[in-house]
Formats: C-alpha cells, sequence, structure tokens
C-alpha cells in the first residue's frame, strides 16, 4: 500500500520526554501508514507509546523527530495556528469520557464543533451518521438522560459530522460494559465499511481489536507486529508472544492482564 492510499502516515517519528537522564523515548523511530477506508487498532503494553503515537498523528503533541503528514500535508512542523484549523476540519476525535456537554442536546452536541467554526451542517450526511450510529429517537435527549454507550455514539457521530479525513479513539469502549462496547464497535466498523471513514482506535481490549481490519503491535516506541483482520484468539496470542519475550509468558498471563487493565 503506497502512501497514496494512506490517510495519516508516520516516517521514522521520534517522541522524546522531557531530558538528561530522565528522558523518556516514548516513540523510538516509528514508520506507520493508516490506510484509506481502513478501521485499525493500536495496542500494546502500559507505556508503550500508543497514545502518543495517537497524539502526535493527530497533530495534539509534536514530535521531536521525523514526519507525520495526514491527507498530503505534512503538519511534523505546522504552527499551532494552522495545526488547529486542520483538527477541526480533517480530524475526528472520539475519547475514553465521551467529553459531551451536560447542557446540550444530543443532536446539538453532533453538531458543536460546526456550530463553533461556522460550517453549514450537511443534512443529509448528519442523517446518514445519526441513522447508522442508530441514535434517532435519542437526539433531543441530553447526555445524562442516555446511557454509557448511547454517550459514545453520540462523540462518534460529532466526530465524523464534519466528514473528517481521519479518526482518532483513544479507548473508546474503555468506559463501557460489553453490550455497549459492542455497539459503539459495530458503529465505528460501519462508518469505514458504509460510510468510507477512516479510523484508528488505541484499545487494550483484544475483543474490541478483532472489530479492526489491522492491529498494529508497539512495544517500548516500536512497531513490533501487525494483523490483518485478525480474530479475537490471533491477538490474544501475539500479545503473549510479544509480552513473554525470552520469559515465555503464556497466553494466560495476557489474560489476567488484559482483564485487569479492562476491569
Ligand atoms: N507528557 C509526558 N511527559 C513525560 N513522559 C510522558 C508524557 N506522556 C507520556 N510519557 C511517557 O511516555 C511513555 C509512553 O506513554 P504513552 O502514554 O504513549 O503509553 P501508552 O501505551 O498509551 O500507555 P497506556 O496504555 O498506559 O495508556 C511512557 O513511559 C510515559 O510515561
Amino acid at each position: 500500500m503506497g502512501d497514496l492510499e494512506a490517510r495519516a502516515s508516520a516516517r521514522d517519528l521520534v517522541k522524546v520526554y522531557g531530558s538528561g537522564p530522565t528522558a523518556v523515548r516514548a516513540l523510538d523511530g516509528v514508520d506507520v501508514d493508516f490506510a484509506r477506508g481502513g478501521l485499525t487498532a493500536i495496542m500494546g503494553p502500559s507505556g508503550s507509546g500508543k497514545s502518543t503515537l495517537m497524539h502526535c498523528m493527530a497533530g495534539l503533541d509534536s514530535p521531536t523527530s521525523g514526519t507525520v503528514v495526514v491527507d498530503g500535508v505534512d503538519i511534523s512542523r505546522m504552527s499551532q495556528r494552522r495545526l488547529t484549523a486542520l483538527r477541526r476540519t480533517h480530524i475526528g476525535f472520539v475519547f475514553q469520557s465521551y467529553n459531551l456537554v451536560p447542557t446540550l442536546t444530543a443532536a446539538e452536541n453532533i453538531t458543536l464543533p460546526l456550530d463553533i467554526s461556522r460550517t453549514r451542517v450537511d443534512r443529509a450526511w448528519y442523517d446518514e451518521v445519526t441513522a447508522a450510529v442508530g441514535l434517532r429517537d435519542r437526539l433531543h435527549h441530553r447526555p445524562s438522560e442516555l446511557s454509557g454507550g448511547q454517550q459514545q455514539r453520540v462523540a462518534c457521530a460529532r466526530a465524523l459530522v464534519s466528514r473528517p479525513s481521519i479518526v482518532f479513539a483513544d479507548e473508546p469502549t474503555g468506559n463501557l460494559d460489553s453490550r455497549s462496547a459492542g455497539e459503539v464497535l459495530a458503529f465505528l466498523r460501519r462508518s469505514v465499511d458504509e460510510l468510507g471513514q477512516t479510523v484508528v482506535m488505541v484499545t487494550h481490549d483484544p475483543r474490541a481489536a478483532s472489530y479492526a481490519h489491522r492491529v498494529v503491535f508497539l512495544a517500548d516506541g516500536r512497531i513490533v507486529g501487525e494483523l490483518r483482520d485478525p480474530t479475537q484468539q490471533e491477538i490474544l496470542e501475539t500479545l503473549a508472544g510479544s509480552a513473554g519475550g525470552a520469559a515465555g509468558d503464556g497466553p494466560a498471563d495476557v489474560d489476567v492482564d488484559v482483564a485487569e487493565r479492562t476491569a
């Protein structure tokens, strides 16, 4: 897959936090392409650099060296002002904690980014997104009147309403029970398969990652593996392999680890 197909790419991406003896090399030379029309999951142990990679690729954090290209534009050395404008129009975000405005209805939350940037709402697209996310009968409810899963689906619709080039989701199902998580993940997958969007999500949960077309594994700030159209079992086995190393930890150890993190 060449660069032309990629919505977002990183080349030799390095991010160092701090300096001197306490410096942390959170990203240590990452090369990755996120293809148009794909749902990609990023997995790896705690501290492996998943959030840092996502933040650098979304223009929320600046790399120490290397380049990030989003939709054909090199954002690695862009000014804050241009970055803010680019994020508004080209990048969607979904956070673990929904981040909805409590005093606004679901509908108002969904169109808020467009209202702030005084961009006209494309009604046909809005209808398509809200139908696909299964929220049509909840659009006039406030967040407190919605379940966690419904609130996260509102947040997903908000991320998609501007038809961004790419959506980044940081542990989008981290706060949800498995049924609600399934609904959010099914929607993210549908937004790719049926609405042609491009989504990258960080997750600790092999079940969540199994919804992806592709899973990229990070360890110590480097990409150490990837799977295409993986089953949950294949993901568990790969995590066990990269976590075990010479010590040879088995899948059972990873299971416990995952259960602790997702509890
Ligand atoms: N703002 C920061 N200042 C200093 N060090 C940081 C900062 N952000 C992250 N780090 C360090 O960079 C490394 C990678 O962190 P990052 O949050 O990207 O990992 P992660 O894989 O997302 O972890 P988790 O799964 O626990 O969220 C860690 O060692 C972390 O302590």
